[in-house]
């Protein structure tokens, strides 16, 4: 099958977990929160490329305080549904140094890819470290990091679109899918 029938496919065999105007209203909160949480600050906010792409172009015009703007780029998926190793593609900049940092991401899941940057981040010398994720999946495992701020909460199943990908695909969907269980 080539890869266009093959995400249709998938896409075709997968549960809605979250529907996109419930998608909106938990972007909406985030934003209200970070409002309260940063006005009279201007922090240099990092999206997490590739999956916060669609988080951060929804969330960051709802943001009400001064800000600066830059990306990372660390994968530790791939194409896979299995965590292995970071993959720096661009890693945090001088230009965290003093500031307070705010970084944004789609996903916290095992919460190694967090804890890396935040980890990087703090020894380049952010004066203040601030995460909003738009979701956190629910385990029993313990993390390294918090999410300082997240949407809504998932079940621990591989999840696709609204920034997230499933073998490089639906990043682009508005809502929230897993593969339905077997
Ligand atoms: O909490 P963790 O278990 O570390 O996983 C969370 C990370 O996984 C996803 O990225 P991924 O590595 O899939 O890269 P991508 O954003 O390019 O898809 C997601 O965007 C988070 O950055
Ligand atoms: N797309 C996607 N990326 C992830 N990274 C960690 N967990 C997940 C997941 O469930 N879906």
């Amino acid at each position: 099958m080539n890869s266009d029938l093959q995400a249709k496919s998938i896409l075709d065999q997968a549960e809605i977990l979250i529907p996109a105007e419930q998608v909106q209203t938990a972007v909406a909160n985030i934003a209200c929160k970070l409002n309260a949480a940063l006005t009279g600050t201007c922090p240099l906010v990092l999206s997490v490329m590739g999956g916060a792409v669609v988080f951060t172009g929804q969330l960051l015009p709802q943001l009400t305080f001064p800000l600066d703007f830059d990306y990372i780029h660390v994968s530790r998926y791939g194409n896979s549904q299995e965590g292995g190793s970071l993959n720096w593609k661009v890693e945090p900049r001088e230009n965290v140094s003093g500031r307070i940092v705010l970084v944004l991401d789609d996903l916290l899941d095992e919460g190694e890819t967090l804890a890396a940057i935040r980890q990087r981040v703090m020894a380049l010398g952010a004066s203040r470290f601030y995460s909003a994720v738009f979701a956190v999946k629910q385990t029993k495992k313990i993390r390294p990091v918090h999410a300082d701020f997240f949407g809504v909460e998932l079940p621990c199943r591989f999840v696709f679109g609204f920034g997230m990908d499933i073998q490089g695909k639906w990043r682009n969907l508005p809502a929230v899918y897993a593969l339905r269980e077997k």
